[in-house]
């Protein structure tokens, strides 16, 4: 009998991986695509749509190849994904009728604006446990109603779908026959109800979505369907759904409340399990369902930033600086400090805990002895700095201290930015084997639905340690660069007008 994989697809900001795991967790192939950015007007973000789904079927194509000429058989197949990033199709042809707009498009700031102004703060969060910001996907998705001719007509009429983009994957995957989403990643549309576990009325009325256009809402872990015919050689079962940060939570095998993780990808996303019940943050975090498995709802508190390792992309890109990311870590490490310089890495905003869409990018304490090394070590810094702030927000909604963070995600891979995010925030950071928790908690839901593993008593056992960070800076200097960071923080805020 050959042996059971199954195959992850980790559809990302920047790029398609997919990946296949065995039953002990272990990675047995990786592909990966990138595909393009579009930036059409500053501020804005959007994905072509069918450049995501060729992406992306193309790397696993590539991995179900592999998997055959290995003697792999790929039981089933798990999906994680990108959040937020909004996608309209034609419900007849599948056809998008605008370009998926992405999670840091900024374009409905003022829209978020207005929705503060009309006092609308506290239903939101209440429903949905998130915070009125252009991140989400609701405004997203009135905007495409509002300014594709005849849209929201259409989408009355029920010729329209609209979709993150797991739901879009699945759509395609089978050739139209199943328009589902999972808790986790409606969660993160503004349009959910958190407690209901479904999509709430009042808040379809108030951002006038027609409700013929949402998907059905099913548990992160259940088989689903099966591929369509022209997709691989033969139909695999698709068995998982979850946001990729939920699934990073799940991968990194933190399923106990109050086990923390941190994915330093583009962005920076801390994520606590609360367990079955929903805290909702007093520190302007958010409120998520982690995932739905077995009947039964986790529910977890978010952090997040929108740029981290996308400041290190910045220094290659914008100022040129590095040539590569991991040249980063050698630059920094050529001084002993920054030097002074911090640097607020706000290119798009600040996220959690202070949502200010105006603040922008600060680099501060410039003098005639800074290099490029100190701007390198502050980049380092900001990341972490950031993530400390979440931290604390985070231990004050939770009423406890935190005693260890797991790390993963591309950035995680610089032992010094661990490091001093280990410094920084004064407990152990740790970093496991297998950093693509992401898919790998894909492939755990998926796995869990198909009977490859008995339930998460078995693949508990299989997160071990790649290295421990453990804190070697003073407190004293941990608080000083601390409070210069609040200082810098306060003077990026509010910067552009609106
Ligand atoms: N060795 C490294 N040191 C520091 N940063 C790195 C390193 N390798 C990758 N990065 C950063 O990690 C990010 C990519 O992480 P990844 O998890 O692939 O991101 P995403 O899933 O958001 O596309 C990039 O922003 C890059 O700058
Ligand atoms: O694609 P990533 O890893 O940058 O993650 C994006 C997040 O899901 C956005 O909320």
């Amino acid at each position: 009998m050959s042996e059971k994989v199954i195959l992850a697809l980790d559809q990302g900001t920047t790029s398609s991986r997919a990946i296949l795991f065995d039953r002990r967790g272990e990675n047995r192939g990786l592909a990966q695509k990138d595909f393009r950015q579009l930036f059409p007007q500053p501020g804005w973000v959007e994905h072509d749509p069918r450049e995501i789904w060729e992406s992306q079927i193309g790397v696993a194509r590539e991995l179900v190849a592999k998997a055959a000429a290995e003697g792999l058989e790929v039981a089933g197949l798990g999906i994680t994904n990108q959040r937020e990033t909004t996608l309209v199709w034609e419900r007849a042809s599948g056809a998008p009728i605008y370009n998926a707009i992405v999670w840091q498009d900024r374009r409905t700031a003022g829209d978020c604006d207005a929705l503060r102004a009309a006092g609308h703060v506290d239903t939101i969060r209440q429903k949905t446990g998130l915070v009125v910001d252009a991140y989400f996907a609701a405004t997203k998705l009135k905007w495409i109603l509002d300014h594709v001719p005849d849209a929201r007509a259409r989408a009355e009429r029920g010729e329209l779908c609209f979709g993150t983009v797991d739901t879009w994957l699945v759509w395609n995957l089978t050739g139209g026959a199943r328009f589902i989403t999972d808790a986790s990643n409606a969660s993160r549309t503004m349009l959910f109800n958190i407690h209901t576990l479904d999509w709430d009325e009042d808040l379809l009325a108030l951002f006038e979505i027609p409700r013929a256009m949402l998907a059905e809402v099913r548990e992160s872990s259940e088989v689903y369907g099966t591929t369509a015919a022209n997709i691989f050689p033969s139909p695999v079962p698709i068995a998982g759904i979850a946001g990729d940060q939920h699934a990073a939570l799940f991968g990194q095998l933190c399923l106990s409340p109050g086990m923390v993780k941190n994915t330093y990808g583009t962005g920076c996303f801390l994520m606590m399990n609360t367990g079955a019940q929903p805290v909702l943050s007093e520190n302007k975090l958010l409120t998520t369902i982690a995932w739905t498995l077995g009947g039964e709802v986790s529910y977890a508190l978010e952090g997040s930033v929108f740029i981290g390792g996308a400041a290190i992309q910045w220094l290659r890109d914008g100022l040129g600086i590095i040539d590569r990311a991991e040249e980063v870590n050698a630059l920094a490490a050529s001084v002993a400090d920054s030097g002074g310089v911090v640097f607020v890495p706000a290119l798009t905003g600040l996220a959690a805990p202070h949502w200010d869409a105006y603040a922008r990018g600060t680099i501060l304490g410039i003098t005639r002895g800074t290099t490029a090394g100190h701007i390198a070590r502050a980049t380092l810094e900001g990341i972490a700095l950031q993530v400390c702030d979440i931290v604390k927000a985070m231990e004050a909604d939770a009423g406890a201290r935190c005693a260890e963070l797991r790390v993963d995600g591309g950035a995680s891979a610089s032992d010094l930015l661990m490091q001093i995010q280990c410094d920084l925030l004064g407990f152990k950071t740790k970093r496991p084997k297998t950093l693509e928790t992401t898919a790998l908690g894909a492939a755990y839901l998926a796995g869990l639905a198909l009977g490859l593993w008995s339930g998460v008593a078995e693949i508990q056992t299989q997160w071990s340690v790649e290295r421990d960070f453990v804190p070697q800076m003073l407190r004293e200097q941990a608080d000083t660069i601390s409070r210069t960071w609040q200082k810098a923080v306060a003077r990026s805020r509010d910067w552009v007008g609106e």
